[in-house]
């Protein structure tokens, strides 16, 4: 008969695995190549998310299928062209660069976990990513996001991505998420110093435009705080620069479709200011901690040459946060946060318990 600490076959019953951490740093994703096949898939897969566009089915698929996906990947992928880099898409080449610093100052801290970018739409997919943090034994996942502020369309949709994937497995990490941090002050202070080091180098505008995401005022109407809190990270962020009312605005861009979307538009206000006058604009996009097509191409570009048009003179764009050190230490402390209660460093006493030979 075998005895109570075999498992049936004369072999010690498995070890109790030792808690390994995982986090998950998700972003939007990129089509893997600036063609239009490349961006043709992309965006079919992107804009058949339930979270994204929230037109019936039916009706949705006919549009998408007979006028957006074939319209749009040439003239999407010609914008994505005017901003590639060698390594790919910004969007990418940051979001990676940035899964890496944070292992490493996390690694710098004494904590043992491992950190893995995944994309919600195209590659590395959630999925692929979780597989392989689950090879490498991760028990616990910490679910990070590249969207400070939350939205239906972005951050819940990561979180459906997750739990898809949990419905394909039978044994589980432990999960948890960072839904928002739009108010968080390390994220408020690494805003700070970026603007703030800009201005040293480069003087002051007339007028700062903040210019968040757009969604459409449907979703706001619904119940998703994204507006809300797009606000209380530029009141924040203006109390922070000293800024009085006169001196910014707050805009929303990347309008999509002919629904009424948050206002006031980018692209117009930008517009506006020209025309009135105004010597020097800088725009920043506080909610995309990495510089993508979004803001390299519709502000950087598109959003000057609107602004010059129009009469104004100089026009500065404030670089996103990429790999600066001060968002490296608010990631960190937003990670820090969040693994509280899943040691990641060894305990007092603890190290020794999950080593006791058996
Ligand atoms: C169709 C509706 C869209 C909603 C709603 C939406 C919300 C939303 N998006 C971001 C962040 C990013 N969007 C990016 C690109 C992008 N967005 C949409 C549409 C919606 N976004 C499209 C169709 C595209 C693709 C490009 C194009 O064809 O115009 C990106 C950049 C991706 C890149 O590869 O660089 C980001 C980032 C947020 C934060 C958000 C809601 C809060
Ligand atoms: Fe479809
Ligand atoms: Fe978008």
């Amino acid at each position: 008969m075998p005895s109570k600490t075999t498992s049936g076959n004369g072999e010690p019953p498995p070890r109790p695995a030792e808690d390994r951490t995982a986090i998950l740093w998700c972003n939007l994703g990129s089509p893997d190549e600036p063609t239009a096949p490349a961006v043709r898939r992309y965006l079919s897969q992107f804009l058949h998310d339930h979270r994204v566009v929230e037109i019936p089915r039916a009706l949705w698929c006919l549009i998408l299928h007979g006028i957006i996906l074939r319209v749009r990947p040439a003239k999407s992928a010609a914008k994505y062209r005017s901003i590639w880099l060698p390594a790919g898409s910004p969007l990418k080449v940051w979001t990676e660069k940035q899964a890496k610093l944070l292992a490493g100052w996390l690694g710098e801290r004494g904590h043992r976990l491992s950190v893995r970018h995944a994309m919600r739409y195209a590659s590395p997919s959630i999925a692929s990513q979780l597989d392989a943090a689950q090879a490498e034994g991760a028990t616990r996942v910490l679910v990070m996001q590249a969207y400070p502020q939350y939205s239906a369309t972005t951050t819940a949709s990561v979180i459906d991505a997750v739990t898809a994937w949990t419905r394909t497995k039978r044994s589980l990490p432990e999960l948890r998420f960072v839904n928002q941090y739009h108010d968080d002050p390390r994220y408020i202070d690494a805003l700070a110093q970026g603007v703030e080091a800009y201005w040293k180098q480069n003087g002051r505008p007339d007028q700062l435009v903040m210019s968040f995401h757009g969604i459409p005022e449907r979703n706001i109407r619904l119940g998703d705080p994204y507006q809300g809190q797009c606000l209380e990270t530029a009141r924040l962020l203006t109390a922070r620069l000293g800024l009085s009312p006169s001196a910014y605005r707050v805009t929303f861009q990347s309008r999509f479709g002919r629904a009424k979307w948050l206002e006031p538009y980018t692209e117009p206000t930008l517009r506006e200011l020209g025309a009135a006058g105004t010597a020097r604009v800088d725009v920043m996009c506080p909610g995309f901690p990495a510089d993508c097509l979004e803001t390299l191409e519709e502000i950087a570009m598109e959003g000057r040459e609107a602004f010059l048009h129009a009469g104004g003179k100089e026009f500065h764009y404030i670089p996103c946060l990429n790999d600066s050190p001060a968002w490296i230490t608010a990631l960190t402390g937003i990670a820090e946060r969040h693994l509280a209660g899943w040691p990641t460093k060894p305990l007092p006493g603890e190290a020794s318990a999950q080593n006791v030979p058996r």
